[in-house]
């Protein structure tokens, strides 16, 4: 038998377990895909003595990084252990040493992706990182291989399992939301620090990852307009469901012409499209292409070997290319100069809520508004209010573009009438 891949494990948490009972347990597919064994030789951990999911051997753990990076038997560094600044430079030194990196970290490839790939082809290496996107959904390889050939000019994706969970159990059951996020946390779908979770921030870094290869684009995550779930009222739910509506959170990659727009936002989307029915954890990523048309993809988005699944299939690819011996050329420069689109040319149906005070001529002053910007209703619906003298106003409008509606949104809340706006949300899903 073939000398076994060495591999060194920077991390044994939820993801970090998975991956050991993978290699532990799919040991004889493995050695059949690659023709020979893998073994994990070293993993790095921050405390020793922790009880943990997995048995591993205790001499195998170290609190000390040096030991796994600087291993000259260890081939494959598998990075779970999530931080930036720091683990970058773990990896930078192992590229530099020619071990190749496997990661599922998506802030760090959100925000230096492209160094460390360049830092991987000057030595050679290999960078794989599917796990950072959608867990256990092959989305990246897709991109890069599956649809190749074709011209994708928009991705709509549910591509955070913490806030998806959160919202369908308060959408569903009417659940509290720090319940929910609790027992998300519980279930090890959300980041360490959950803030980066339901403030949009994690979906905003796989939006910037997708959009990069998805559009062969430099996209940072400063091009990805954010906004999370944490503002999301019941009331705003409960009116979704009365006009037929699932909000999600949902990210938008869209290219029109030259340009695109990246975003993640609460969105209400029609009960009928196909990401409103994704719940729990799951993620899906909807990707269309000019020649194939519409395709989508779900799966489990988080959670511990849904991820390590993505992890160690990667680790596979990787010595698929060591045996072929073409390591360090699967990363392609960008081929099109970042082009934004600006607030004017984003164009999106809109969900309003506003408290107004219930007088004569108060719902003509706001349709007068409307108006004056090209802005038309879709949909309305007028309520008195329990609280003296105040009409609740919902509105859809066709669609407007983003810089009319902010314009809007401030003259609105300049008119005398307006008490409150509560709440506004993108309404997405109709056409491509
Ligand atoms: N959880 C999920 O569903 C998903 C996670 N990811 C990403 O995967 C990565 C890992 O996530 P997850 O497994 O959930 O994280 P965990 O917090 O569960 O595990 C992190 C592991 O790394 C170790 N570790 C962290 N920092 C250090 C350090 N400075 N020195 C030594 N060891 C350290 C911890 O050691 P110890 O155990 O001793 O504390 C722990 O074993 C993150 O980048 C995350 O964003 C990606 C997709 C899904
Ligand atoms: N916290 C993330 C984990 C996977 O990336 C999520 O909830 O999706
Ligand atoms: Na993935």
């Amino acid at each position: 038998m073939v000398n076994p891949i060495s591999v060194g494990l920077l991390g044994l948490g939820t993801v970090g377990s998975g991956v050991v009972k993978i290699i532990e347990n799919h040991q004889d597919q493995l050695i059949h895909q690659v023709g020979c064994p893998v073994t994990v030789k070293k993993i790095l951990v921050r405390d020793i003595y922790k009880e943990r999911d997995v048995k591993v051997d205790s001499s195998l753990l170290t609190t000390n990084v040096d030991e796994v990076i600087n291993d000259p038997g260890i081939d494959v560094i598998i990075e779970v252990m999530g931080g930036v600044e720091e683990t970058k430079q773990h990896l930078l030194r192992a590229l530099q040493q020619g071990k190749h990196v496997v990661t599922a970290n998506k802030d760090l490839m959100a925000l230096y992706g492209s160094e460390l790939l360049a830092a991987a082809t000057e030595n050679g290496c290999d960078l794989f990182y599917e796990a950072s996107v959608a867990g256990g959904i092959p989305i990246l390889r897709t991109l890069v291989d599956g649809l190749s050939s074709d011209r994708i000019t928009k991705m709509m994706g549910i591509v955070n399992g913490t806030t998806n969970f959160i919202l369908t159990k308060m959408c569903k059951y009417g659940s509290a939301y720090e319940e929910v996020l609790a027992e998300a946390q519980e279930l090890g779908y959300a980041e360490a620090d959950p803030s980066s979770d339901v403030e949009g921030l994690d979906a905003a870094r796989k939006m910037a990852i997708l959009a990069r290869l998805g559009f062969s684009m430099n996209i940072d995550l400063e091009d990805v307009q954010v906004r999370g779930i944490t503002d999301i009222t019941e009331e705003d739910l409960n009116y979704g469901k009365r006009l037929g509506y699932t909000m999600k959170l949902i990210g938008i990659a869209h290219r029109e012409g030259e340009k695109v727009e990246v975003s993640v936002q609460p969105t209400f989307l029609p009960d009928s499209h196909p990401l409103a029915s994704v719940s729990d954890e799951y993620n899906a990523v909807y990707v269309y292409g000019e020649a194939v048309g519409e395709t989508m993809f779900y799966g489990p988005g988080a959670g511990s070997l849904p991820t390590a699944t993505a992890v160690v299939s990667d680790l596979v690819a990787v010595m698929k290319n060591m045996r072929l011996g073409v390591n360090g050329r699967s990363a392609v420069a960008p081929q099109y100069e970042k082009k934004l689109k600006a607030p004017a040319e984003i164009f999106s149906k809109y969900f309003l809520r506003i408290h107004v005070k219930d007088q004569v001529g108060a719902f003509a002053k706001i349709t007068t508004l409307f108006s004056e910007r090209g802005v038309s209703f879709e949909k309305i619906l007028q309520l008195p209010l329990k609280e003296n003298g105040l009409a609740e106003i919902v509105i859809v409008t066709h669609k407007a573009s983003q810089k009319d509606y902010e314009d809007i949104l401030q003259q609105l809340s300049d008119l005398e009438i307006v008490h409150n706006i509560k709440s506004w949300y993108r309404v997405e899903g109709d056409g491509k």
